[in-house]
């Protein structure tokens, strides 16, 4: 296992000269020996390119790639011995469940007696034991998608375990079990996991941090305690959370700050001028008319989603989701409410960045 620094940026056009020409912007980024790292962010957004210069699948046109402390910018993905778990199955159809999760073993010459050990270790990880024995071509596609993540789990001595979208073709229910299989496996096995999805709650449940990615830009690295209660930038807000945070703009001045054109007094040092407020649905609390930190709102919409009531309401221009506690009487559609939007948990925004 390894600890990856990157120091970096990529585009796949000759002379780059503004943002929009490169995949990933100029970044520098550390995994840690032994962690479980998850990509995430929209289509587009450079993970695969990540991903793929971390493997040395893709040389990056500018900076370093080094794996402790060796730069391996130019190595290929054998020489960083790199394992890689892929969208769609990666197997022998020919061999057997068990012959398939030896193959990266016996191609590095390890005794048999270990081998068969470490076999019976990944298939009782992944409840495989009972099949291995079994060719490979008769299994459904999602078996065969275990016998790929095995594979990629085989090895003890490789730098990093990287995975493209791994669950793409698994069923849901199994998907859930997998997510949750993997984290185990990671605290098991220690080896350093990086992960690349587009879905929040997969990259949520496996990795202990998480990098928000948009537009060839890592906003934000953190665990998905720091991403929900702290985003770093409003796309991680946006991002992160279902539904996301609200947003509201905001004028600070003097000691005051106006929201939805009432000004408040704020619990915190602000910077002066234009700012947005950020705060989640889950923390933004219905109150009495003029509560501190509260702004008047019109109900628009109540939904009853089964486990709580959501509520959407407009204060000043802007919609805001509620999520209401039991102990809220919903309002009727049209309804003026109070809507205490600074507390503890609002976060401030200037130009998009966190500022307190
Ligand atoms: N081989 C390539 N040649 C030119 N441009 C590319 C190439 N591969 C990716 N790109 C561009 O680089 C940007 C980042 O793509 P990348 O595949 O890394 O994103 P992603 O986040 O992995 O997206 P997805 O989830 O859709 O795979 C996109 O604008 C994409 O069009």
């Amino acid at each position: 296992m390894a600890r990856i620094d990157l120091d970096l940026a990529h585009a796949y056009r000759p002379n780059p000269t503004q943002d929009s020409d490169y995949a990933l912007l100029p970044l520098k980024m550390s995994f840690r020996d032994g962690g479980a790292y998850a990509l995430l962010g929209p289509s587009g957004c450079g993970k695969t390119t990540m991903l793929n210069i971390i493997s040395g699948l893709l040389v990056p046109s500018q900076g370093t790639v080094t794996f402790d402390g060796r730069d391996m910018t130019r190595a290929t993905p054998q020489e960083r011995n790199i394992a890689q778990v892929f969208q769609f199955p990666v197997i022998y159809d020919t061999m057997t469940v068990a012959e398939n999760l030896a193959f990266p073993l016996r191609n590095r010459k390890v005794p048999a007696d270990q081998i068969k050990k470490r076999v019976g270790e990944i298939a009782e990880m992944l409840d495989m034991s009972g099949q291995l024995n079994q060719r490979a071509a008769g299994l459904a596609a999602d078996a065969k998608q275990k016998i790929s993540l095995g594979r990629g789990l085989v090895r003890s001595d490789v730098s990093a375990v990287l995975f493209d979208e791994p669950l793409t073709v698994i069923d849901p229910h199994l998907k859930w079990q997998l997510r949750r299989k993997l984290k185990q496996i990671h605290r098991e096995l220690k080896l350093t996991l990086i992960y690349v999805t587009h879905d929040q709650v997969e990259a949520l449940t496996f990795a202990e941090e998480v990098v928000v990615m948009t537009r060839g830009k890592a906003v934000q690295v953190g665990s998905a305690d720091a991403l929900f209660e702290r985003p770093a930038h409003t796309f991680v807000g946006h991002f992160i959370g279902s539904p996301g945070m609200n947003f509201l703009s905001a004028q600070s001045a003097n000691g005051t700050i106006e929201v939805a054109g009432t000004p408040l007094v704020p619990t915190r040092e602000l910077p002066q001028g234009p700012l947005k407020i950020g705060i989640r649905p889950e923390y933004l609390r219905l109150s009495n008319a003029g509560a501190a930190g509260a702004v008047p709102a019109v109900a628009k919409q109540v939904q009853d989603v089964g486990t709580h009531v959501m509520l959407t309401v407009d204060a000043g221009g802007s919609l805001l989701k509620v999520r209401l506690h039991s102990d809220d009487r919903p309002p009727a559609v049209g309804d003026t409410v109070w809507v205490r939007v600074l507390d503890t948990h609002t976060c401030y925004y200037k130009d998009e960045e966190l500022v307190a």
